[in-house]
């Protein structure tokens, strides 16, 4: 592996989360391959879960981290080729990236799509500017549009829990939030479902539809009640607008998960990512009953980053 952008990054998804399960036996079963070696952990975004989940992963493969908040302690960034730098920014991305490669094995970045220009989201045009910069692997810890260390936590911890006997069926369903966030965790959940062998169905009021480019064939249905029926695992989360980028369309029904909806489904585990708006998109009944995986999803984290930093780190031996 010489980069973890998507799941196309992944040879053979099955595998990869048996040996990220297998992991959870010794932990520190690889820790020679990050000896002498050191990861750099750069975020342009808030974070918890990626930001310890990677470091605690990384020492267990004895890879030594360092943390930069880039958007609090680095320059301001400029992005444009060619740019007369005599404004707010101090220092192109190319420059960043190179100097970060000098000093780093393997390099992380948060770059959260900023939902007011949707060319340069829909392009990844900082994590590709990025990447292309940068002489080390670069490993994404949530782009504009994926987030793809989150999804295979959540893959990881759906084989963990399969229902005995049947093909699941996952519902990713969309969730009220108070502001515009990304679409990247539901566009990531979606194209790694999609790569799995499950029944997905993806719910949310009109207006909410995600990129094609990630739901792909995916059975979309605007009643969340009804897809929720016989739903072995719902995933719940908030996104934005991409139709009308950005943009939070108002919503006359009530999206609030409950007990009450979940009655119609298979007696469904619930997922979210984290960090969540409690009682905004998932009612604390639901988020704190035994069927809550949420804390599974982030102790999975460990892992999916460990097995992805492994690859990588056997791929440049
Ligand atoms: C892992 C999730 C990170 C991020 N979450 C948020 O931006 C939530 C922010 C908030 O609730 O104010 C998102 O949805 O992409
Ligand atoms: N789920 C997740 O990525 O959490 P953080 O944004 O706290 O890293």
């Amino acid at each position: 592996m010489k980069r973890f952008f998507s799941v196309n990054d992944i040879t053979d998804l099955h595998t990869t989360i048996k040996e990220a399960i297998a992991l959870k036996k010794a932990p520190q079963q690889n820790s020679h391959l990050g000896k002498g070696k050191t990861i750099g952990l750069v975020f342009l975004n808030s974070s918890l879960r990626t930001r310890l989940s990677t470091q605690k992963a990384a020492h267990n493969l004895g890879l030594y981290t360092i943390l930069l908040n880039a958007a609090q302690e680095a320059w301001t960034w400029e992005y444009e080729d060619g740019a007369i730098m005599n404004g707010n920014t101090v220092e192109h991305v190319k420059d960043a990236a190179n100097v970060l490669s000098q000093y780093c094995d393997v390099i992380g970045i948060r770059c959260f799509a900023g939902l007011t220009n949707k060319e340069d989201d829909v392009s990844e045009k900082i994590y590709q500017l990025f990447e292309k910069h940068a002489k080390v692997p670069v490993v994404s810890l949530e782009s504009a549009t994926l987030h793809p260390l989150q999804s295979l936590a959540d893959c990881i911890t759906i084989e963990e829990n399969l229902p005995k006997n049947k093909k699941p069926k996952v519902v990713l369903t969309w969730a009220p939030h108070i502001k515009p966030i990304p679409q990247a965790v539901g566009n990531s959940f979606a194209q790694w479902m999609n790569a799995s062998d499950y029944e997905f169905v993806i719910t949310h009021p009109e207006g909410y539809e995600l990129d094609t480019k990630f739901t792909q064939d995916a059975t979309i249905e605007y009643n969340q009640q009804k897809a929720i029926e016989n739903a072995d695992f719902v995933y719940v989360k908030n996104w934005s607008s991409f139709k009308e980028y950005g943009k939070m369309i108002p919503v006359e029904e009530d999206w609030l998960l409950t007990n009450e909806k979940l009655k119609a489904s298979n007696n469904a585990k619930i997922m979210h990512c984290l960090p969540v708006r409690r009682n905004v998109e998932i009612s604390d009944e639901v988020i704190d009953s035994e069927n809550s995986l949420v804390y599974q999803q982030a102790y999975n984290r460990t892992f999916a980053a460990q097995i992805v930093l492994q690859k990588i780190l056997e791929n440049n031996e």
